[in-house]
């Protein structure tokens, strides 16, 4: 029986502008995807009956609509493979962070069940299937730090600096879904190049949706405010993570144990390319 145990890895959008809106209602944006090693894990099991079983349940999702149940599923469609999978997911990473976590474990299904079932898609082929399971499954597929565009499946591989950052989870879930709907959402910032993007620095590297998130989730804005002490801090995804980043670790421990009441915190290396795709050598 051939098992492969894989990472999930999460990702920080270092920045989020919102460009426009689409007729289908979906959000244009701008935003530099990075992946950090904060990660959950996947174990995959083939299987010859065709079945897709998952083994332990995710709470509050029913296991159809378990992300990674569907992308399964997705590719078997697409594949018109007889092979089935067992899937054993080891959830680190909250629901409803920011962090994409469920798009990552789609991503780490999707890529996983490609080499375990020898189907030869691409990673491009991949990222496709992936985008009608969410907006951010295309870069978790694609395994490398991005700018991104479109709505965040238009991906081009950039290398940002690596520092120690440190998340805090302010405890509560964020529905992105009621954040892009807000009416006072910014929705129209105009469009930069890539290379100002890549300057760094205000006013560019700003979050669109955090005062809509700050007025609807005051504990995240009291987050944002407590971590702005230390460095400058910003909501990741329509949140609820915030984040900053340090040169070292040390600080970064530090500043991460003192959050104390504002929630859970880890500290994340950041990355450029994924754990998921440095253990399959793709
Ligand atoms: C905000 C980001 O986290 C940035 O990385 C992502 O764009 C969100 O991606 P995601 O969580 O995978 O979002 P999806 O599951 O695709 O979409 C959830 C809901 O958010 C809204 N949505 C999402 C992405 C987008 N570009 N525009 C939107 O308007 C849509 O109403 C959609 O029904
Ligand atoms: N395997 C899964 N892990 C987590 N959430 C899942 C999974 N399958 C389905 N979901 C559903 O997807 C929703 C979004 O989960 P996710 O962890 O990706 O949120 P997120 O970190 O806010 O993502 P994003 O940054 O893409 O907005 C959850 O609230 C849950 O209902």
């Amino acid at each position: 029986m051939t098992t492969l145990t894989l990472p999930a890895p999460a990702k920080l959008n270092r920045l989020l502008h919102i460009t426009g809106r689409r007729e289908d209602g979906y959000h244009t944006l701008q935003t530099l995807f990075q992946i950090v090693d904060l990660c959950d894990q996947l174990s995959l099991t083939a299987r010859e009956d065709g079945e897709i079983q998952l083994v332990n349940r995710v709470p509050g999702v029913a296991d159809d609509d378990n992300l990674i149940v569907r992308a399964a599923r997705l590719l078997q469609r697409a594949s018109g493979t007889r092979q089935g999978a067992t899937l054993a997911l080891d959830k680190s990473l909250p629901m409803g962070g920011g962090l994409g976590g469920g798009s990552s474990d789609a991503a780490t299904t999707l890529v996983g069940l490609n080499a375990l079932w020898q189907l030869g898609f691409s990673l491009e082929e991949l990222a496709a299937l992936g985008l009608s399971l969410g907006a951010d499954v295309p870069v978790f597929v694609h395994g490398h730090s991005a700018w991104a565009e479109g709505v965040g499946e238009q991906l081009t591989s950039v290398s940002l600096d690596t520092p120690w950052f440190v998340i805090v989870h302010p405890g509560v879930s964020v529905s992105t879904a009621a954040v892009f709907l807000d009416p006072q959402l910014t929705r129209d910032s105009r469009p930069i190049t890539m290379a100002r993007a890549l300057q760094g620095g205000a006013p560019e590297w700003r979050n669109d949706c955090e005062a809509v998130v700050k007025r609807r989730y005051p504990a995240i804005a009291e987050a944002l405010d407590w971590l702005s002490q230390h460095a400058p801090s910003r909501l990741t995804g329509t949140g609820a993570c915030v984040f900053a980043a340090f040169d070292d670790a040390q600080t970064a421990y530090a500043v991460a144990e003192a959050a104390g009441h504002h929630g859970h915190a880890w500290v994340a290396r950041g990355l450029n390319t994924s754990p998921l795709h440095d253990a399959l050598g793709c």
